[in-house]
């Protein structure tokens, strides 16, 4: 093997780098506040956050529909704070698709080359190529209204691709479709997304998303990076009570030591005399497990607590409502909070 050829381990090109990026609407604390990020080339990004955290308004900034108030954003080491939105070799795929709705599919991918004045045959032909790479060549001339949501993300896909960007960009692209079709589409992007190699920057406020596609999740509250990993670091170990809260699915619990989380199906009810007293005040049926919810003294007030069994073991020995329990965790699941 030629000794040039990148090991699989060695660290990927960097596509989007974001330098003390920062956005203030107004006076106050900014919507952007100063961010580092570095997205890998051909890595499947996604930003994540309760609402008004500055997802989306970074995301703008990175396609240039949103000016950028201090700091810079480069694509591939080429600064492109300051380039139009169509110059920076950035693609966005929107919430709502925004299909021209009069247009049939074919059309509407062929939009943007028809504005770059490419002439009719052959601007025809490369949409419906591309078309044909995300399965709807054989209803290029239907328009919006005559497909169903995934097959109109599809359209919307071929359309934001027809530009080859280097990067693609999409705001909350899930949120218009059923819970159903939103479980089948989120693979299908990643399938696209590893298929064509491309680096993909994911605007969502749901963390199971973001945990089903990302290969680097980036965290986001008021402003701030809170965390950036890969899912399995963020989610077993969530570095600010923010994130764990966030994340769902962790207790936050006041220790001596300082604040912990335990995530709940890490959580154990322990044998009479050890352990904290709790109480159980909630029995939630789930299908392959049971969430019991509890409620403990912890640190200086009372703190709700769950805890996930198997099924089977609920079935072994179930909780009733007001039954007083123990609860205990392992010493390697106790993970540490920052303060
Ligand atoms: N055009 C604007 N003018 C003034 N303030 C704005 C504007 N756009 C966003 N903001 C404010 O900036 C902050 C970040 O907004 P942003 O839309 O980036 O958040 P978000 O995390 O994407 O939220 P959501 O998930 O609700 O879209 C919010 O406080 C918001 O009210």
């Amino acid at each position: 093997m030629p000794s040039a050829a990148p090991s699989s381990s060695a660290p990927r090109p960097v596509a989007v780098e974001l330098v003390a990026l920062t956005k203030r609407y107004a006076q106050g604390q900014p919507a952007v506040d100063s961010i580092d990020l570095r997205i890998a080339s051909g890595s499947y990004c996604c930003l994540l956050g309760p609402s008004g955290c500055g997802k989306s308004t970074t995301l703008r900034m990175i396609a240039g529909h949103e000016t950028v108030s201090s700091g810079d954003v480069l694509l591939e080491d080429r600064n492109i704070t300051d380039l139009p939105a169509a110059a920076r070799g950035t693609a966005m795929m929107f919430q709502s698709f925004a299909l021209f709705p009069h247009l049939s599919a074919l059309d509407n991918v062929a939009f943007s080359l028809k504005m770059k004045g490419m002439a009719r045959a052959e601007r025809h032909a490369k949409a419906q190529d591309l078309l044909e790479r995300v399965a709807m060549g054989h209803l290029a001339q239907r328009k919006p209204g005559e497909l169903s949501g995934g097959q109109q993300q599809r359209v919307a896909l071929a359309r934001a691709l027809i530009t080859q960007p280097k990067v693609l960009l999409l705001d909350e692209p899930l949120s218009a479709l059923d819970p159903f079709l939103r479980v089948q589409m989120r693979a299908e992007l990643r399938r696209w997304q590893k298929e064509l190699g491309l680096t993909f920057i994911h605007v969502t406020h749901s963390q199971e998303e973001a945990m089903a596609l990302a290969d680097t999740m980036v965290v986001m509250n008021q402003g701030l990076i809170e965390q950036v990993g890969p899912p399995h670091e963020v989610y077993n170990k969530p570095a600010t009570e923010f994130i764990a809260r966030f994340m769902g699915g962790h207790n936050v619990l006041d220790t001596p030591a300082g604040k912990i989380a335990v995530r709940n199906d890490h959580m154990r009810i322990a044998t009479a005399g050890e352990g904290l007293a709790a109480t159980v005040t909630d029995v939630e049926y789930q299908g392959t497990y049971v969430l019991l919810g509890l409620d403990t003294a912890n640190g200086s007030g009372r703190t709700g607590v769950s805890l996930m069994l198997p099924e089977a073991a609920f079935a072994d020995r179930p909780y009733t409502l007001g039954e007083d329990v123990r609860l205990s965790w392992a010493a390697q699941h106790a993970h540490a909070l920052a303060a």
